[in-house]
């Protein structure tokens, strides 16, 4: 428990990379919302830590690019803060797939890197890997932390629901898995996905699904599987999602080490593949369909047949890959589906020196993906999630709120740590707070007009 702590370190080992978090708050206030502030978040350098391999040489490079990040969580935290600072590692959809491939080597990354987190003067707790659902939720409430939707002060300061009680919805794309949560309109609905949580004395309905070889690396690379899989020479490959002029030459293990893709005959991981741009935005487009089973839903379903009910006409952030996506095609904020459209159709019709002009400030690495991922969003969020040109501009692609980076973090520190409790020791006012200030101005002014009445019949009364 984070009782009486002020800081707390938490570590995400995300699929593509890890970063460290430094959270803080002022003590007495602890339980109070949108109290934690992020101090510091720190990108360790080098893969995710799956990619990790535990030889004694590869490992001593991992763990320094950690120790970098928490050599800076030393200086800032005060010495004699340390050992009561809490430390916490939450590995992602990266580890959830090499745990299911192989167990082994999964077990051994965490107990490795836990004897590194043990011998840190800090309060270390635990390392594990999360589940998707779990991933999902803590985004959400991760989002409605940082927004202020748990509680507001009312007029006797005192810590209440805010009126109409609306909540965002969280979608993330992270490089491995994607995950959405959003509350139901419904608090009785029961089903598959539908989780009960109680914080600050509230119960939320909340619908969570995660889908794994859906995050933004790993679904491309069953796009280019599929374009491999497809061509006619499988060396020598067309990428329409690649802008003309730009060819690169991978190993097969780079598309097919992976459990999201599914292995060519005849496959050798060392056979190298040139992939040959084309600015081809339909081609592009269809093949990112391809990836998602569109067929197999009917009513409150996503894709490859997994139940959704209607994400219904309330607000949605979405961070991390979509933000990026988002940034870079040049629609971050709020978007009409037709503007989103629109500036993918042109984005993906530029050629790579077009491209590389156009936007000089990314880098190649990402830039060669973006078209891709720009279909791939709204392939997601329209085909997939069933958002429409109405609801659309009820997502916000945002990558931090208050100065505060967005992502399961921050909601799987103020859970695990208590700080939100389920009950709360709230003043639950029968109506809505707008009603209640209303109806306490009219007794006032009422109050006031008897009194005047009273002062003039009694004036009147000694004349
Ligand atoms: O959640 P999981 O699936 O484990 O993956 P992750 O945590 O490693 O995923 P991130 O949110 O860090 O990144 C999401 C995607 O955005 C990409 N990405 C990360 N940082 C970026 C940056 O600064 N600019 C552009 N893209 C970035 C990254 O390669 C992924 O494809
Ligand atoms: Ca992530």
């Amino acid at each position: 428990m984070c009782v009486c702590v002020c800081v707390c370190v938490l570590i995400d080992s995300g699929s593509s990379r890890s970063t460290v978090y430094l959270y803080q708050w002022p003590a007495e206030k602890e339980n109070n919302t949108g109290v934690v502030t992020q101090r510091l978040r720190c990108s360790v350098a080098g893969p995710g830590i799956s990619d990790m391999l535990v030889d004694p040489a590869r490992d001593k490079l991992s763990w320094t690019s950690i120790r970098e990040c928490m050599n800076n969580v030393t200086k800032i935290v005060p010495a004699a803060q340390h050992n009561s600072t809490i430390l916490y590692l939450g590995a992602t959809a990266g580890m959830r797939l090499l745990h299911s491939q192989n167990e082994t080597m999964s077990n051994e990354i965490l107990g490795n890197l836990q004897n590194y987190l043990q011998s840190l003067p800090f309060n270390y707790q635990n390392a594990s890997i999360m589940s998707g659902d779990e991933e999902g939720l803590y985004g959400w409430i991760t989002v409605n932390y940082l927004m202020g939707n748990f509680l507001e002060k009312n007029i006797w300061n005192t810590w209440v629901r805010p009126a109409g009680g609306k909540m965002v919805g969280s979608m993330d794309l992270g490089g491995a898995s994607t995950q959405i949560a959003f509350t139901l309109p419904d608090p009785t609905a029961r089903g598959t996905d539908i989780v009960q949580v109680s914080l600050y004395g509230y119960e939320y309905n909340i619908y969570t699904h995660s889908f794994l070889c859906y995050g933004k690396n790993e679904a491309e690379k069953r796009v280019l599987a599929t374009l491999v899989k497809n061509s006619k020479n499988a060396t020598h490959v067309i990428n329409p999602c690649f802008g003309r002029g730009y060819n690169t030459t991978v190993a097969a293990e780079s598309i097919f080490g992976t459990q999201c893709t599914e292995l060519p005959t005849n496959y050798d991981p060392k056979q190298m593949i040139t992939l040959v741009g084309s600015s081809d935005n339909v081609a592009c487009r269809d093949v990112v369909h391809g990836i998602f089973d569109l067929t197999s839903c009917t009513d409150n379903c996503s894709f490859d047949g997994v139940y959704q009910p209607p994400v219904g006409s309330g607000d949605f952030l979405a961070y991390a890959g979509y933000f990026y996506t988002a940034q870079a095609i040049g629609l971050t904020s709020i978007s009409q589906l037709d503007q989103w459209n629109s500036t993918t159709w042109e984005f993906c019709s530029w050629d790579w020196p077009t491209l590389k002009l156009k936007k000089s400030w990314i880098s190649d690495i990402y830039l060669k993906s973006y078209c891709y991922s720009a279909h791939y969003v709204q392939t997601i969020l329209v085909n997939g999630y069933k958002f429409n040109k109405d609801t659309w501009k009820n997502i916000d692609f945002q990558k931090q709120v208050h100065n505060t980076s967005v992502g399961w973090s921050l909601g799987y520190m103020l859970h695990t740590s208590n700080m939100i409790p389920a009950e709360a020791k709230l003043v639950r006012l029968p109506m809505a707070n707008s009603v209640f200030g209303g109806l306490l101005f009219l007794f006032t002014a009422l109050t006031i007009v008897s009194v005047m009445f009273l002062i003039i019949k009694a004036v009147r009364a000694c004349y």
